[in-house]
């Protein structure tokens, strides 16, 4: 999936005349659906995914996966939509070859995969996944078993020699580079000889809601895990083996793509609605609704969704967004046009996101004419006068979205490359115009 020369395009951000009013059906959940396929294809019986997010990070899953001999196809489930997949599990198998995109999911989620197949699995991908941490995911594989080629220096590209079968067992690792180490491992754990028990050694474990999605759709499964919430140790999670049901899941609305409409609402002090917003969720965008309101806005969840209304004022935050490191590009954009300034913390580990981001959100606000400091963990945003001119996106869907944000309150904002959103939302400028009513 080479960049075409359209994407390197520049993008003019519709800056907003007045306030938003509009309702918005955001797609499908990234980490959801990517889950889903995952536990469906090792599951020992069909099972359905609906409404399924189709995106660049899932189309290449669900690649990957058919590439190891799983059945994916299109369905029309039993609800009469057109919009689901079909996941037939079948014997994983190999001579196949990975391609993971930038999706953390996909090179973090499929060695261990990879390693029950039976043959030769390979995993490459764009530039940018050669230099995102990989090592959790390859030594703990080594511990239980696995044969792997890497190049030494923890990350990809790689081979998995899988041998059809995986010991399991305990093992210790290192995930405060990214939590999805220790999703990965926990997915595939039920399908390890003797299970799995993950121990985190590390210091800090960004991401914790993203492990509690992984538990949560285990458990749903018939997987039985044991976790530092349900009465175990601290950092130590433990997956028993057993056989995974094939489920029927619709897939949630991807609440941290949600972000950027949300954020429409606060910077134009208008109102946008997100229909099917669940009212209990693992995703770590359902804390938009404490920040962003503690940002100016107010929401109200229905059981049609999710209300947001803006009020006009927008206010800086003081903020560890360590669980929630995702939002941190476009709370950055609303703190940049803020009355007051903002700190973000906890998000070192964002320097190893799909690009630098906290680099990037440094320096194309600061071009702009902001002033953004970088710090050991985070941010400081002081909110200034700023003017348009090219925001760079670093091919980083929510560095995309930010500017997209910036946009609407700043004229002359042009966004490079915007068909980086695709990763995990399609066609974000019809979307975004379309909440504008153009
Ligand atoms: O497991 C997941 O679906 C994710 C976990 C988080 O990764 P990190 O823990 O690496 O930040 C998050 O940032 C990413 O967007 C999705
Ligand atoms: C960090 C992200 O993605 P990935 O799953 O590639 O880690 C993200 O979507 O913000």
């Amino acid at each position: 999936m080479a960049l075409n020369p359209a994407d390197t395009a520049l993008w003019p951000a519709p800056y907003a005349t007045g306030a938003v009013d509009a309702t918005v059906q955001v797609p499908g959940s990234k980490s959801v659906t990517n889950r889903a396929l995952v536990l469906a294809a090792l599951a020992s019986e069909p099972g359905w995914l609906r409404r399924p997010l189709r995106s660049r990070d899932t189309l290449l899953m669900a690649a990957a996966l058919r590439e190891m001999g799983v059945g994916i196809e299109e369905g029309v489930g039993p609800d009469g939509t057109g919009e689901s997949w079909r996941v037939l599990p079948a014997g994983l198998r190999g001579p196949a070859t990975v391609h993971v995109g930038n999706a953390g999911t996909v090179m973090r989620f499929l060695p261990p995969v990879a390693a029950l197949a039976d043959g030769e699995i390979r995993f490459d991908g764009d530039p940018r996944s050669y230099e995102r941490p990989l090592n959790g995911v390859i030594d703990a594989l080594r511990v239980l078993g696995a044969r792997i080629d890497d190049d030494g220096r923890g990350a990809l590209p790689l081979t998995v020699h899988g041998g059809g079968a995986l010991d399991g067992g305990p093992v210790e690792i290192d995930a405060s580079s990214s939590s999805q180490f220790v999703s990965a491992l926990l997915l595939s754990g039920p399908r390890f000889n003797q299970g799995v028990e993950v121990r985190h050694v590390g210091s800090t474990l960004p991401s914790l809601p993203h492990i509690r999605m992984t538990v949560d759709m285990l458990r749903a499964v018939g997987a039985q895990v044991d976790t530092p919430e349900s009465g175990g140790e601290p950092n130590v999670w433990r997956v028993t083996p057993g056989a995974l049901l094939g489920r029927d899941l619709t897939i949630e609305p991807d609440l941290s793509n949600a972000q950027p409409f949300l954020a429409a609402a606060l910077v134009t002090g208008g109102k946008v609605v997100v229909p099917d917003w669940p009212s209990r969720t693992t995703q770590p965008g359902d804390r938009l609704r404490e920040i962003f309101t503690e940002m100016g806005g107010s929401c109200e969840l229905t059981e049609y969704g999710l209300v947001f209304t803006g009020s006009g004022a927008i206010h800086g935050i003081d903020v560890d967004l360590g669980e929630v490191g995702e939002l941190t590009p476009g709370i950055a954009a609303v703190a940049a046009l803020a009355d007051s300034p903002s700190t973000l913390r906890g998000v070192s580990h964002l320097r190893l996101h799909e690009t630098d981001r906290l680099a990037a959100l440094t320096k194309e606000i600061n071009e702009l004419g902001g002033d953004v400091t970088e710090t050991a963990d985070g941010l400081h945003i002081r909110p200034r006068r700023l003017h348009g001119g090219i925001f760079h996106t670093y091919e980083d869907h929510r560095m995309a979205t930010a500017g997209a944000i910036i946009g609407l309150a700043v004229e002359g904002v042009q966004i490079e490359n915007v068909a980086t959103t695709g990763k995990t939302l399609p066609d974000f400028p019809g979307l975004w115009t379309g909440m504008l009513g153009a």
